[in-house]
């Protein structure tokens, strides 16, 4: 029998996720590095918010603590309220499975399915049925209808990775986690992109958290969060590309200067 989650708590006021003096580090003594130091951030429901900063951050590592794919060092981490912690690996996978999404860079589809066996896979793994209607919904909204037979080889790779994102969708999960969505894509395929997962957030109300290093396609968000050296330095509402760039800019200075 599946141990069943700790409840999700009062959901409507709670964020989709959010981190409390969330510590990770990797390593020891010489060769311990801190990845992300006492990062405290909220997620709020249907919001789609850019993660941005220099290489080595600590991007990754918050989507990965946030998403229950890593373990915290200390603090907290909470989807819906449900503090990760607090899982054993069953109830984590369980988690992942049920309340939240993945888009990664590399599409991460298997060759031998059809563009539709990809989407329903994870809820297939779940054990449930797909919500149809909600399905449609994702399949339409990404623009796939027409396109639900066909294998990965079939498809460009704007289109795959519309699978990618309708694949993360698929169980109305409480979090969508984009690392570099747009990373393979080339710029005409990367903002549509942009636009499916804005309309996602729009348009049907899901939640979605993204990494990129590219101005423009933090422009798509409704919020920035800066993090640089493991730290969460900056937060930027409505951002347009000039404004996020002029941040970008302002964190670069003083490193260029020293
Ligand atoms: N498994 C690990 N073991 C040791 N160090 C790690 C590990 N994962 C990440 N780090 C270190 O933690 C820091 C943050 O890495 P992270 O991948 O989160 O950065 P990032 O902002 O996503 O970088 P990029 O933009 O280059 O992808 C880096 O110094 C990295 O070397």
């Amino acid at each position: 029998m599946p141990q069943p989650l700790p409840p999700s708590g009062p959901t409507a006021l709670e964020p989709a996720a959010r981190a409390v003096d969330l510590t990770r580090t990797y390593g020891r003594g010489e060769t311990r590095v801190t990845a992300l130091d006492a990062v405290s951030v909220e997620f709020a429901r249907g919001r789609f918010t850019a993660v941005m900063g220099p290489s080595g951050s600590g991007k990754s590592t918050l989507m990965h603590c946030m998403a229950g794919l890593d373990r915290v060092s200390s603090g907290s981490a909470r989807i819906g309220g449900v503090e990760l912690a607090s899982l054993n690996d069953r109830q984590l996978t369980r988690l992942r499975r049920e309340k939240v999404g993945f888009v990664f860079q590399g599409f991460n589809l298997l060759p031998t399915l059809t563009a539709l066996e990809n989407i329903t896979l994870p809820l297939r793994l779940a054990g449930r049925h797909p919500d149809t209607a909600w399905l449609d919904t994702v399949v339409a909204t990404v623009g796939l209808a027409g396109r639900l037979a066909h294998r990965p080889s079939e498809l460009s790779g704007g289109q795959q990775q519309r699978v990618a994102v309708a694949r993360a969708l698929a169980s109305r999960p409480e979090i969508v986690f984009a690392d570099e969505p747009t990373g393979n894509l080339d710029s005409r395929s990367g903002a549509e992109l942009l636009g499916f997962l804005r309309d996602s957030v729009r348009e049907l109300g899901q939640t979605v958290v993204m990494v990129t290093h590219d101005p423009a396609a933090a422009a798509h968000a409704d919020r920035v969060v800066f993090l640089a050296d493991g730290r969460l330095v900056d937060d930027l509402p409505e951002p347009t590309a000039g404004a996020v760039l002029d941040r970008m800019l302002a964190f670069e200075a003083p490193a260029a200067a020293r």
